[in-house]
C-alpha cells in the first residue's frame, strides 16, 4: 500500500485530483474533477445530515417534547463518552420535563418513550402488560450466548421459562434456604474480625460481594464459593471480570448500543470467551455431578435439571446448554452483584449516619439476643433494618431506568399518542425516587418514609427498586433476605464510620448503567462492646 498524501498540497483550481489517498500500487488512478470532488463531499455530508436530523425528528414529529439529542450518541452518552452517568441524566430528564405525561429520547438513533405519569406506568408494568411483556433488549446470542437468559429473553421464550423459575423464589423455598445464607454469615463475621483488627478502611461493597457471591454459590447452585475466605476464589476474579469496564468491555457495549449491525460482524472477536467457558462448563459439571451422584437439592440446577430431563414441559424452546446455563448465570450475576451494591450503599448512609446505625444494632440485637446463628423468624422482626434498607434502595435504585418495548401500536389512555410496534419505553426510576413531591428532601436519608401510613400514601409507582408487575424482579425476596442477613450480622458487634477515603459526596460510575460508585465504598470498620 502506498500514500500519496503528497499529491494534495499542490492541486490547483480544475487540477485532476487523485481522489483516492491509499492506492494499491496494482490500481490506476482514480480521478475526479475538482468541483465533483468537492461536490461529492458536500452530497456525503448533506446526506449524513439529512439522515440524523430527521431520525431524531421522530418525537418533534408527534409533538413529543425531549432533550436534544447529539448526533450518533443521541441523549445517551454511554461507556464511550463518560461525562454524565445515566441515573443524573435520567434525573435531570426528568426535573426538566416532570409535568409531561411523558418525552422522548434517542438511545443512539434509536428512539425511547419515556413515561412520567405513574398511571401510565401502571398501564406499562400491569394492567397493559401484554403490550409491553418485551424488556426492550437485543440479544446477540451467537456471540453472547450467556445474554439469552430471563432478563433479557424476547417474550415468546421468556412467559415459558419464567413459571418454571419462579418457584425457587417462594417464602417456602427461601425458608429451607435460610440456614445456608446463616452459614455464609458466620463466615463473613470471621471475615469482620479480621478487618477491625486491621485497622484499615475496608471497601464495604466489595465485602458485601464477597458474601453474596458465597450466598448465591450455596443457595442456587450448591456449591462453595469461598469468596470470603479465599482472595484468588475463581469465582470472585469471574464476578471481577463480569462488572469490569476493560477497554474491550467498553468498545463491546458502545458497539453494540450505537453499530449493532457492526457488532453483529465483529462482535466475536471482542468478547472475550473466558466468562462463558466458566459458567457453561460449570453448570455441566455441577449438574454431571448430581446425575451421577445422586444428589438432589431444591435450587435453580436443580430446575434447569428438571427441564433438560423434561423438555417436553416447555414446547417451542429449544433448550440448549447454553440457553440453560444463560438462566442460572443470570442468578449468579443479578444475585450478587445488585444485593452488594444495596449492601454497600446501606454501610455508606449508616456510617454518616451513626444515630440511625446506632438503632438498627439495638434492634437487631434486641432480636437476636442469644447471638449463635439467624433465623428465618429474626429477619422479620427487622423493622427498621427493613426500612433502612427500602430508603437505601430509594436513594440507591440499582437501575436507575426500567425498560420495555412494545409489542404492538400501542395509544396511551387517556392521550393522542400512538407509539409504533417495536417501540422503547423508559420508566425514569431515579427520577421518581427523587422528585420532592414525593419524597421531600430527597437527598436525606430517612428511613421514616417507609413506615406503614408514609407507604400507603404514596402512588405504588413511585418506588421501583425491584420493577413492577409480572416482569419484576425474581428475586426481589431473596435479595431482602440476603442483603438484612448481611447487614445485621455487620452491624450486630461492628460498626462503620467514614474515614480519609471516603467519597463524600457521593459519585456515581459514569461508565456503568447501573448505580455504582465511582471510587467503592471505603469505610472504616471497628468493633463494638456488647452492652
Ligand atoms: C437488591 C437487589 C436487587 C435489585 C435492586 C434488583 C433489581 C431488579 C430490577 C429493577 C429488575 C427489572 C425489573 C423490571 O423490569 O420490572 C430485576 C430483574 C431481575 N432480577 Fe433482580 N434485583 C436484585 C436482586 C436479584 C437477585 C438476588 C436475583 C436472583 C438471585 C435477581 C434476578 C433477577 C432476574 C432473573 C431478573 C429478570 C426478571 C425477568 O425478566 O423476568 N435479582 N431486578
Amino acid at each position: 500500500m502506498q500514500t500519496v498524501l503528497k499529491y494534495i498540497p499542490k492541486i490547483k483550481k480544475r487540477q485532476v485530483l487523485p481522489a483516492i489517498i491509499f492506492v494499491d500500487s496494482n490500481l490506476a488512478y482514480c480521478t475526479m474533477d475538482y468541483y465533483q470532488f468537492l461536490f461529492a463531499i458536500g452530497a456525503i455530508f448533506l446526506a449524513v445530515y439529512y439522515y440524523y436530523t430527521s431520525v431524531y425528528n421522530f418525537w418533534k414529529n408527534r409533538g413529543i417534547p425531549g432533550p436534544k439529542p447529539s448526533m450518533l450518541t443521541g441523549n445517551i452518552m454511554g461507556p464511550l463518552t463518560p461525562k454524565t452517568c445515566l441515573a443524573t441524566a435520567v434525573k435531570k430528564w426528568y426535573d426538566d420535563l416532570k409535568n409531561e405525561p411523558f418525552f422522548g429520547i434517542y438511545e443512539g438513533q434509536t428512539p425511547v418513550l419515556v413515561v412520567n405519569d405513574l398511571e401510565l406506568v401502571r398501564d406499562v408494568f400491569i394492567r397493559d402488560f401484554s403490550v409491553f411483556m418485551d424488556r426492550g433488549t437485543r440479544i446477540f446470542e451467537k456471540i453472547e450466548p450467556l445474554t439469552q437468559h430471563l432478563a433479557f429473553l424476547e417474550p415468546e421464550k421468556w412467559k415459558l421459562l419464567r413459571p418454571k423459575l419462579s418457584p425457587v423464589f417462594t417464602s417456602g423455598k427461601m425458608k429451607e434456604m435460610f440456614p445456608l445464607i446463616a452459614e455464609c454469615a458466620g463466615n463473613l463475621e470471621n471475615l469482620l474480625d479480621k478487618v477491625a483488627n486491621s485497622e484499615q478502611p475496608v471497601n464495604c461493597h466489595e465485602m458485601a460481594a464477597k458474601f453474596m457471591i458465597d450466598v448465591i454459590g450455596s443457595c442456587a447452585f450448591g456449591i462453595n464459593m469461598n469468596a470470603i475466605a479465599d482472595e484468588d476464589s475463581k469465582f470472585r476474579k469471574m464476578a471481577k471480570k463480569l462488572i469490569d469496564h476493560s477497554f474491550r468491555q467498553i468498545v463491546c457495549e458502545s458497539c453494540k448500543r450505537y453499530a449493532p449491525s457492526l457488532f453483529k460482524v465483529i462482535g466475536g472477536y471482542l468478547q472475550p470467551k473466558e466468562i462463558d467457558d466458566f459458567f457453561i462448563g460449570l453448570v455441566r459439571d455441577t449438574m454431571n455431578y448430581r446425575e451421577e451422584n445422586n444428589v438432589f437439592r431444591p435450587d435453580v440446577i436443580h430446575m434447569l435439571m428438571e427441564l433438560k430431563k423434561h423438555p417436553e414441559k416447555i414446547e417451542n424452546i429449544e433448550l440448549t446448554d447454553s440457553l440453560l446455563t444463560a438462566q442460572a448465570f443470570v442468578f449468579f450475576m443479578a444475585g450478587f452483584h445488585t444485593s452488594s451494591l444495596a449492601m454497600g450503599h446501606a454501610l455508606y448512609e449508616l456510617a454518616q449516619h451513626q444515630d440511625v446505625q446506632d438503632k438498627v444494632r439495638q434492634e437487631v440485637r434486641n432480636v437476636h439476643k442469644s447471638g449463635g446463628t439467624l433465623n428465618y423468624g429474626d429477619i422479620k422482626e427487622m423493622k427498621y433494618l427493613e426500612k433502612v434498607f427500602n430508603e437505601t434502595l430509594r436513594k440507591y435504585p440499582v437501575t436507575p431506568r426500567l425498560r420495555r418495548g412494545a409489542m404492538e401500536d400501542y395509544t396511551f389512555k387517556g392521550t393522542k399518542l400512538t407509539i409504533p410496534k417495536g417501540t422503547k419505553v423508559y420508566i425514569p426510576v431515579y427520577g421518581f425516587h427523587y422528585d420532592s413531591d414525593i419524597y421531600p428532601e430527597p437527598e436525606k436519608f430517612d428511613p421514616e418514609r417507609f413506615n406503614e401510613e408514609a407507604v400507603a400514601a404514596r402512588h405504588p409507582m413511585s418506588y421501583l427498586p425491584f420493577g413492577s408487575g409480572p416482569r419484576n424482579c425474581i428475586g426481589a425476596r431473596f435479595a431482602h433476605y440476603q442483603s438484612m442477613v448481611g447487614l445485621s450480622t455487620i452491624l450486630r458487634n461492628h460498626k462503620v464510620d467514614v474515614c480519609e477515603k471516603t467519597m463524600i459526596p457521593y459519585e456515581p460510575d459514569p461508565r456503568s448503567d447501573f448505580l455504582i460508585p465511582k471510587r467503592g465504598i471505603h469505610l472504616k470498620l471497628s468493633k463494638v462492646a456488647n452492652s
